[in-house]
């Protein structure tokens, strides 16, 4: 008779596990977010974003070195600037030449060539409004103008050395116009473009809107940032900027997003898929092990390992430091 009915044999032994698993969590697969201050000598605790730091660029090597020792393969860059008056409506500090992320690019290129830089893109931490862009009279963002300006940070991260340039700002059209002057700027080969494609509004960004400085003075970000329930929205946007020259599809949240990132997986298959653990579940894993809810390790593995079960194979994620020393290989 039917014996496929015996499933027990096949996951009874630890690597028997293992091998379940279509992917493996490991160090190359970990991208670690850096809050960089333009107080060059800063180094102040986040108090939202548990063993998390604002740091100034004197403070990096020191902080780098060990993480790097262990395995740390990549960083992603996040420009604070502190400096009274910096910000304005458009949000020109961005790719100044001597701001935190263009200096911080460059030190991190030259002290430590094994790490991948990907720089953050975006305005709302130098606009005086926090908005993701340039804004029209109304108070809606004028698309065209936050295009071309966000594009123009991108080329100028890629420019001081980052390898990756990742527009988190979800304008329209912002894929296919840095991926344009990529190319006419001659650096198109050198530079990743990972798109968040589908970044959902919600809850989930406050810890890191303390640590960046960057929560919008007037209003919300629902015009730009997707509506958590619009999966079709997401699976439309997902392969716009597929065909707009993105080199990764990134979805964010990712705990509470699992299926949009199986959705980026069985649209962008011939793409990697990043996922990025955002402040808010970070802080909530922090908080429920605080609470005694579960182990921080095993929740932390356990939510890493599905965010990998659902197709990522890159994770941006506060955990980085810890996994480090968790993961073996
Ligand atoms: N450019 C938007 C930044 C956005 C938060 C926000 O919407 O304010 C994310 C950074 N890319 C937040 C990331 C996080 O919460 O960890
Ligand atoms: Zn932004």
């Amino acid at each position: 008779g039917e014996i496929s009915s015996q499933l027990h044999g096949g996951y009874s032994h630890p690597l028997a596990r293992a091998w379940q698993a279509e992917r493996q969590l490991t160090k190359s697969m970990l991208i670690y977010p850096l809050f960089i201050s333009d107080q060059d000598d800063e180094e102040t605790l986040i108090p939202s974003l548990p063993n998390q730091h604002r740091r100034g660029i004197n403070r990096l090597v020191a902080f780098l070195e060990p993480l790097v020792h262990k395995g740390l393969r990549s960083v992603i860059l996040f420009g604070v600037p502190l400096t009274p008056g910096t910000k304005d409506q458009l949000g020109t500090a961005a790719d100044d030449p001597n701001g935190p992320v263009v200096r911080s690019i460059r030190l991190i290129r030259q002290r430590f060539p094994q790490l991948y830089v990907v720089a953050d893109v975006c305005l709302c931490e130098y606009t005086s409004h926090g908005h993701c862009g340039i804004l029209r009279d109304d108070g809606s963002l004028n698309n065209a103008m936050s295009v071309d300006r966000i594009s123009d940070v991108a080329v100028a991260y890629a420019q001081a050395g980052a390898h990756c340039v990742a527009p988190s700002d979800m304008n329209d059209g912002r894929i296919r116009a840095i991926k344009l002057k990529l190319i006419e700027e001659g650096v198109a080969h050198r530079v990743m473009l990972m798109s968040y494609a589908a970044k959902f509004s919600g809850c989930l960004y406050g810890p890191f809107r303390d640590a960046a400085g960057s929560c919008p003075s007037f209003g919300d970000r629902k015009c730009y940032q997707l509506p958590p329930g619009g999966r079709g929205l997401a699976r439309r946007a997902i392969v716009r900027d597929i065909n707009e020259g993105a080199d990764v599809i990134m979805v964010k949240p990712a705990g509470q997003y699992l299926d949009i990132v199986s959705d980026a997986k069985e649209l962008g298959k011939d793409l990697p898929v990043a996922a990025y653990q955002v402040s808010g579940e970070y802080a909530m894993l922090h908080a429920a092990a605080k609470a005694g809810v579960f182990d921080l390790k095993s929740a932390v593995l356990e939510a890493h390992e599905s965010i990998l079960r659902a197709g990522a194979t890159i994770i941006v994620t506060y955990f980085t430091p810890e996994l480090l020393d968790w993961l073996g290989n």
